[in-house]
């Protein structure tokens, strides 16, 4: 099928080139003109593990890219992936989104076939068919479930294995209200669908497909916050949170992912989506407690680190090696990483920071140029006072004798990846 994907950041780049992967034609718009340039020049404009090989083998035939919306007058259906931030208070931005959906709206009105627009962004129910729709509807003069039809593809790729997991997902979610918009959307995944061995295939709601996607992210958002809980509780009585929590793991209605209890949740997802879905519900009239208190233990899993920390270390002039800056392994991406409320903190407490991430510290001193950055694990322990393990990158699992270059070996792990030993002092959050 002959297929547009308007924004090309970590979700649209990887969709594309995965649909161009499965036969499709596929154009990408955006309107960086960089990333534009990188597409059509066979390189992938984001890091994820075979997506630049993918982009290397399709640019140039099944897969463009440019920053003109007319292009989507040659294509059938329209994915949007644009970004949907939170605002203040944690209700959806759909800015960039509406404004995306007018330059989509105008180019569809320069043809005159029908044409399927389907949301890729999270975005929360009610959306696609009550501001989406009616933006392009009035831009383009074309009439919903005539000559204009909408579905709602929510997407469940992790970042660090977007290509692995948008081929081989859990499942493929179809919303939509119309047999035109519900064979369009069969169509582009039927050979997808078909190469990951038939996962199971969705066939739903508009807004049913909507609040899918943050019915996922809540759950998962809330599983990890009560695994943090009953891990809280293990260490009030001494009890060993990892054998307890992968114990009930063993359990097939509890399932072993998602229970490592630790400093908590960040990233680009979790967090904007859990406080999207909070406003939103409390819009409608319903205080979503559990939701709620996902957040408030979330919040306060890096406090209790710190409060860890005081019990030994006062963190007023101390030097403290914060190892690990992303918002999990595998990634750059700093957003919303558990680094932050906990550098934060520090700063405020007159800490002598140094930073340390293998991949993530360009991005971490773009937003926090005044704290000191090591260019390895040791480095930053050298002469340290204390160290906060943050993000579970594997390497700190092999951290050893670089403890013995610290000015007093404290090691408090927020991820419970350092193997205790003599010669330091360790303690685990949880
Ligand atoms: N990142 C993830 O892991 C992930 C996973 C599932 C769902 N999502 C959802 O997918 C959506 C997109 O997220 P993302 O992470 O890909 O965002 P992103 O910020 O990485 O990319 C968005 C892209 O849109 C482009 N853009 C902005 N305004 C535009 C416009 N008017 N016209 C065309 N292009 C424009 C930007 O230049 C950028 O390249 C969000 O709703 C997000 O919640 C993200
Ligand atoms: O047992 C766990 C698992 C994860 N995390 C933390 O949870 C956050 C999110 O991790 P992960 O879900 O792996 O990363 P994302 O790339 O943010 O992916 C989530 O958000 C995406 C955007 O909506 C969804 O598409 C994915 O399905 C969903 O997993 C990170 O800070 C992790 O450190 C834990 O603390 N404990």
């Amino acid at each position: 099928m002959r297929i547009s994907i308007v924004g090309s950041g970590y979700v649209g780049t990887t969709i594309a080139a995965c649909f161009a992967d499965v036969g499709h034609d596929v154009v990408n718009i955006d309107i960086d003109e960089g990333i534009v340039a990188s597409l059509n020049d066979g390189q992938s404009p984001i890091h994820e593990p075979g997506l630049d090989e993918l982009v290397a083998e399709h640019a140039g035939e099944g897969l463009r890219a440019t920053t003109d919306y007319a292009a989507v007058t040659d294509t059938e259906v329209t994915f949007l992936a644009l970004p949907t931030p939170a605002e203040d208070g944690g209700h959806i931005d759909l800015s960039v989104t509406k404004s995306g959906a007018r330059s989509l709206g105008a180019a569809l009105g320069e043809s005159d076939t029908d044409h399927v627009v389907v949301t890729k962004s999270t975005v929360v129910p009610t959306t696609t068919e009550g501001t989406i729709a009616p933006i392009v509807a009035e831009e383009s003069g074309m009439s919903v479930g005539d000559d204009l039809h909408v579905g709602m593809n929510p997407e469940f790729l992790r970042e660090g294995s977007a290509v692995s997991d948008f081929l081989g997902p859990d499942k493929v979610v179809l919303g939509a209200e119309t047999d035109r918009a519900r064979e369009a959307l069969r169509g582009v995944f039927d050979p997808l669908v078909e190469r990951a061995s038939d996962p199971p295939v969705i066939e739903t709601g508009i807004a049913e497909a909507e609040m899918i996607k943050y019915a996922n992210n809540g759950f998962l958002a809330a599983k990890i916050s009560l695994a943090n809980d009953i891990a809280n509780v293990c260490r009030e009585y001494d009890v060993d949170s990892e054998a307890v929590l992968s114990a009930i793991g063993l359990d097939h209605r509890i399932e072993s992912e998602f229970l490592g209890a630790g400093v908590g949740w960040g990233g680009s997802c979790f967090p904007k989506d859990v406080a999207a879905i909070i406003a939103a519900a409390r819009g409608v009239g319903y205080e979503p407690m559990m939701l709620e208190a996902a957040v408030e233990v979330n919040d306060r899993q890096p406090v209790r680190l710190l409060d860890r920390l005081r019990e030994y270390v006062d963190p007023a002039g101390a030097r403290v090696a914060v190892l690990g800056l992303a918002f999990k392994p595998g990634t750059d991406d700093i957003r919303n990483s558990r680094a932050i409320p906990l550098v934060e903190a520090l700063s405020e407490a007159g800490s002598d920071i140094v930073g340390y991430d293998p991949v993530a510290t360009d991005n971490f001193h773009g937003r926090y140029p005044d704290i000191d950055y090591a260019d390895s694990a040791a480095a930053a322990l050298d002469g340290a006072d204390a160290a906060l393990v943050v993000t579970d990158w594997p390497e700190f699992a092999d951290l050893n004798g670089e403890f013995d270059a610290m000015a007093t070996p404290v090691v408090v792990d927020g991820r419970r990846i350092v193997t205790r030993r003599e010669g330091i002092v360790y303690e685990s959050l949880v």
